[in-house]
């Protein structure tokens, strides 16, 4: 039987502090940043650019470029913290599993989990080839008429492309037919966070609804929170509920998948298993080894929300993943390309009860960068989405 040590905390700021590195400080990692915070962690909060949301609320702010392995090595060996979490796949995660494997720090959940997550390739092999879930259909093209080819074998139309290293449905469209294949190649092509000339393509799933599966691997074992429902426009989530209701098989299957793949990544910590789901059919889309956008709305909806689980899992620290009511979220887009934009009618947003919003306080704002989210809580979950987003309309950010 293996004893787990007893956790011990330091003091911020003095010699005994427990000090852990966010690498990526974007609006999740701003609340890991705060959980962390709360539970009396030193924070290092490190992103490519000043300024970003956690890097206003830690005790350290640190600006590289993560993805340059010399670098992060640097940083991480003169900081010397106890924990990295990766919040971001641009990192260069093969020097974090250098940097795990000679005993220089601990990366969470695991370096060889944040390299698999870190591109399509290596987390899609993982579950579909090694671990058999069931996933679309799919192939990696490095040209366009490997692209060509890889519909016209199989895939089919509908399809979508995905630069192999991108997130938030940047690069990412759904082709139709043979008129939309260059688009999608050549839009993959400027969409990649890394600029890599390589894509996935999936074969189209109707499913009926997706979910996130937040799954929590902890000192307890692997607990799950309730599924939550959500919308994606252009691959970017622009709302999100909890819980969606599902069909006790379906859930069953989500569960068996989302286990599978988080035992397989190990560590401890919080993951979002993305699941698409048609009657009791269940396929695995991808897996986030860290709190998921979609999930923000626990922030409203949960005793312990995602971050704060995420927070407790790491430190080693017993996790409750309770429901406390329906919630939904919806996202403030930015609207404008403009630097210390303002946002006004944020009162009106606040006017209803059960209401709350976070302004991440992005520096810069892009017409279609997340700059906010809309929080809502009712009696059921269709209130409460409608609420969420007269919540979120009533915001309206400005140069
Ligand atoms: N094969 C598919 N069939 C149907 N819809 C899909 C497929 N792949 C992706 N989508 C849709 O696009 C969304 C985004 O896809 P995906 O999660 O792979 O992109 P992403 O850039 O990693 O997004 P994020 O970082 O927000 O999770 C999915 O949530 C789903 O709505
Ligand atoms: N789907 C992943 C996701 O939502 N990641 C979140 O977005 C930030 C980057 O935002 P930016 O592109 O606006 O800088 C990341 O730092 C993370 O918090
Ligand atoms: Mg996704």
């Amino acid at each position: 039987m293996t004893t787990t040590p007893p956790v011990t905390i330091g003091t911020p700021l003095s010699p005994t502090a427990t000090r852990v590195m966010l690498l990526g400080s974007g609006e999740l990692g701003k609340e890991v940043l705060i959980a962390l915070q709360r539970l009396g962690v030193e924070t290092i909060a490190v992103d490519r650019y000043d300024h970003a949301p956690g890097q206003q609320v830690a005790h350290h702010a640190r600006t590289i470029t993560m993805s340059d392995p010399a670098a992060l090595r640097a940083l991480i060996e003169a900081e010397n913290p106890a924990l990295v979490v990766p919040e971001i796949e641009a990192i260069a995660t093969p020097e974090l599993q250098t940097l795990e494997a000679e005993g220089v720090v601990r990366v969470i959940p695991t370096a060889r989990a944040a390299r698999l997550t870190m591109d399509r390739e290596g987390i899609r092999r993982l579950a579909a080839e090694t671990l058999g879930l069931p996933t679309s259909p799919y192939q990696f093209c490095d040209s366009l008429a490997e692209l060509q080819a890889a519909i016209d074998g199989g895939i089919g139309y509908p399809c979508i492309v995905k630069p192999v290293m991108s997130s938030s449905g940047k690069g990412q469209s759904k082709i139709d037919g043979p008129a939309d294949v260059q688009k999608a190649w050549d839009y993959a092509m400027a969409g990649g966070r890394v600029s890599h000339g390589r894509v996935i393509v999936e074969g189209f799933i109707d499913f009926d609804y997706e979910i996130t599966l937040l799954t929590v691997r902890s000192v307890d074992g692997t607990s799950f929170c309730a599924p939550i429902g959500h919308v994606q426009v252009s691959g970017d989530y622009v709302e999100s509920w909890q819980p969606q209701p599902m069909s006790p098989l379906a859930l069953e299957r989500a569960q068996q998948i989302a286990r599978a793949i988080t035992n397989d990544l190990g560590g401890h910590g919080l993951f979002g298993v993305e699941l698409f789901v048609q009657g009791d059919q269940v396929w695995f889309s991808e897996v986030s080894p860290r709190p998921h956008d979609t999930g923000m709305v626990t922030m409203i909806t949960q005793w312990q929300n995602e971050f704060e689980l995420h927070a407790r899992a790491i430190l080693g620290l017993p996790v409750d993943t309770s429901l406390r009511n329906p919630g939904a979220s919806a996202v403030v887009y930015g609207g404008v390309d403009a630097a210390g934009i303002v946002f006004d009618g944020v009162d009106a947003a606040l006017a209803e009860p059960g209401t709350e919003l976070r302004l991440f306080g992005k520096p810069e704002s892009f017409v279609k960068r997340r700059m906010g989210v809309a929080l809502a809580r009712d009696e059921t979950v269709d209130a409460a989405r409608d609420k969420a987003k007269r919540a979120a309309a009533k915001v309206q950010p400005r140069r």
